[in-house]
């Protein structure tokens, strides 16, 4: 087994009954990358993050942790760190005896750089975790992912709870990962976040893999909303780079989408009288449908 890959996946499938959640997944992530696998709600992300953590067994086909066997827990869980989507903390513990529980138990801790999370992440650790918000959590299994030596970080859309800050945060702390050499395995469906963060992306659907790029590639999927109301003259929008899908929803209203930098169209709005501008970034789904048709993604 080739261990030069930080997590390998050959035709793994689980089936819950009729339910087919992940559908022969065959994946490699290089050791030292930052990977997303990205998909909408329910496409199958935790159920390939349970199978290569060994909670639950394959349906069929198999995974591999730095060449060990997904289901050979002790040995694999001495190469990763894991941050579930929900974090259950134990309750009466506080913040600083969870970290210092946990620091114990796993692969290894830097603690001068834990004590630099903490402060970044701003978590009291002072405080039993029954009094927790989701965020601080998060915050707490963040913090103790990110400071521990693991070669392997498996992170299953730990940004869920954190507000706009503490995701800057997280994405500093993922970038600092990758030069401490650390393999990054996040799990999103934000594009934005897996666009900011990752080499590579991997994009499952319903189950399946639709597609794995270098993160330059999923670029063109990256597309915003405009929609703005003017008074007099429309601006005129017609040849503008970027600019695609012009609609008129009303009586001074106009609505366009927008890919690649947005100067070209901001230039060319700058000349009418506009007087109410929104942008809005679609959800995944609507991009998925939109990109690859509703064919793909059945
Ligand atoms: N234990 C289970 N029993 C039955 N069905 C399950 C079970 N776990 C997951 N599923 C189903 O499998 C599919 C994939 O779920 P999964 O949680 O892996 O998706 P996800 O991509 O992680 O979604 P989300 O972003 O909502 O967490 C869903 O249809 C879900 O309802």
């Amino acid at each position: 087994m080739n261990s030069d890959f930080a997590l390998r996946t050959a035709g793994l499938t689980k089936r819950y009954g009729r339910l087919t959640a992940l559908d022969d997944l065959t994946l490699e992530v290089c050791a030292g990358e930052v990977f997303g696998f990205l998909g909408p709600n329910g496409a199958g992300k935790s159920t390939t993050i349970r199978l290569l953590l060994g909670l639950a067994r394959p349906t069929a086909g198999q995974a591999w942790v730095f060449g060990v066997g997904a289901a050979d827990v002790a040995r694999a869980h001495r190469l990763l760190a894991y941050v579930p989507a929900d974090v259950a903390l134990w309750p009466q513990l506080t913040g600083a005896e969870i970290l210092h529980l946990q620091a114990s138990t796993g692969p290894g801790v830097d603690y001068a750089y834990q004590a630099e999370l903490v402060e970044r992440f701003e978590l009291d650790l002072s405080k039993p975790a029954r009094t927790y918000s989701t965020g601080n959590r998060q915050k707490v299994a963040l913090v103790a992912a990110f400071a521990t030596r693991a070669p392997l970080l498996v992170l299953d859309e730990p940004t869920s709870g954190l507000d706009p800050l503490m995701e800057r945060v997280f994405r500093t702390a993922v970038a600092a990962a990758r030069d401490r050499g650390q393999t990054v395995f996040l799990s999103s469906h934000q594009l934005a976040e897996v666009e900011a963060v990752c080499d590579r992306v991997a994009i499952l659907r319903a189950g399946r893999l639709i597609q794995v790029a270098p993160i330059g590639e999923l670029r063109g999927l990256h597309r915003s909303e405009v929609t703005l109301t003017y008074t007099g003259q429309p601006p005129n929008l017609d040849t503008i780079a970027g600019v695609q899908d012009v609609r008129q929803p009303g009586e001074g209203r106009l609505r366009f989408t927008l890919t690649g930098p947005p100067g070209p169209a901001l230039t060319a709005l700058a000349d009418a009288d506009i007087t109410a501008l929104a942008v809005r970034e679609p959800s995944l789904e609507e991009i998925f449908l939109d990109y690859y048709g509703t064919e793909a993604v059945r």
